[in-house]
């Protein structure tokens, strides 16, 4: 948990509740946290997701990696420490969203599964949903698909601490979703995602 330097602060209730925002918007928000090796398939599937959502009259919005690091997170690198705090701020700003009515699509490596860890605790205090999808992808799928190249400069010492060539990732023991993607079509992946947001009962569409 990061330090709070702040004091004397109070968390300050207003009169519209969750309930009041799900009611309006006719489905509950969520966090979708999509985790996985460099090129396994998290912006393409969330990408896929977004525009299904969006036919179903159902508001969703993207967080990425490569975004999110052009912005918010520009002062991150990815040491252990600056990875943990990528995640720690993406957990609370998704958790925001969620919060807010919108179905939170969040695709980062999050190689830590203690960091992922908080990310769902933080979720789960405020009984909020926070489903967990492993995109599951062996290292040699993702290093042929290589869709930016990275790989291939990682494997020629260009890029150091690279995720599953000279950094650690560490694989969810009980996502709540379970995807292939060097084994399933997109479509697939994209149906078992919808399966679980309907059972769940977030979305109705
Ligand atoms: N060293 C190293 N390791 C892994 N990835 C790297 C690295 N350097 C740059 N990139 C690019 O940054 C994207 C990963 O950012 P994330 O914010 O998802 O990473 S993390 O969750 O903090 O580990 C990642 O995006 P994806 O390929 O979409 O996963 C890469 O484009
Ligand atoms: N079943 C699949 N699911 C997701 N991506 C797939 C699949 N099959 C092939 N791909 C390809 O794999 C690549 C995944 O890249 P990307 O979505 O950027 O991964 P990540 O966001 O995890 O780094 C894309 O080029 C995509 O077209």
């Amino acid at each position: 948990m990061a330090e709070q330097k702040a004091t004397n602060v109070h968390w300050h209730e207003g009169d519209i509740t969750r309930e009041h925002r799900s009611r309006l918007l006719g489905h509950k928000g969520a966090t979708l946290w999509f985790t996985g090796l460099s090129g396994s398939g998290k912006s393409t599937v969330a990408v896929e997701l977004e525009g299904r959502l969006n036919e179903l009259g159902v508001l969703s919005y993207r967080l990425d990696g490569d975004n999110v690091r052009l912005g918010i997170n520009r002062n991150l690198g990815f040491s252990a420490e600056d990875r943990t705090e990528n995640i720690r701020r993406i957990g609370e700003i998704a958790k925001l969203f969620a919060d807010s009515g919108v179905i939170a699509l969040s695709s980062f490596i999050s190689p830590y599964a203690a960091d992922r860890n908080q990310v769902r605790e933080l979720h789960e205090a405020a009984g909020m949903d926070f489903i967990e999808v492993f995109v599951d992808c062996s290292l040699e799928a993702a290093e042929s698909r290589d869709p930016k190249g990275l790989y291939k400069k990682a494997r020629a010492g260009e890029i150091k601490n690279f995720t599953g060539i000279d950094d650690p990732y560490e694989s969810p023991w009980k996502p709540e979703i379970h995807l292939h993607s060097d084994q399933q079509s997109l479509t697939e992946e994209v149906d078992m995602i919808l399966g679980e947001l309907r059972e769940r009962g977030i979305i109705n569409a």
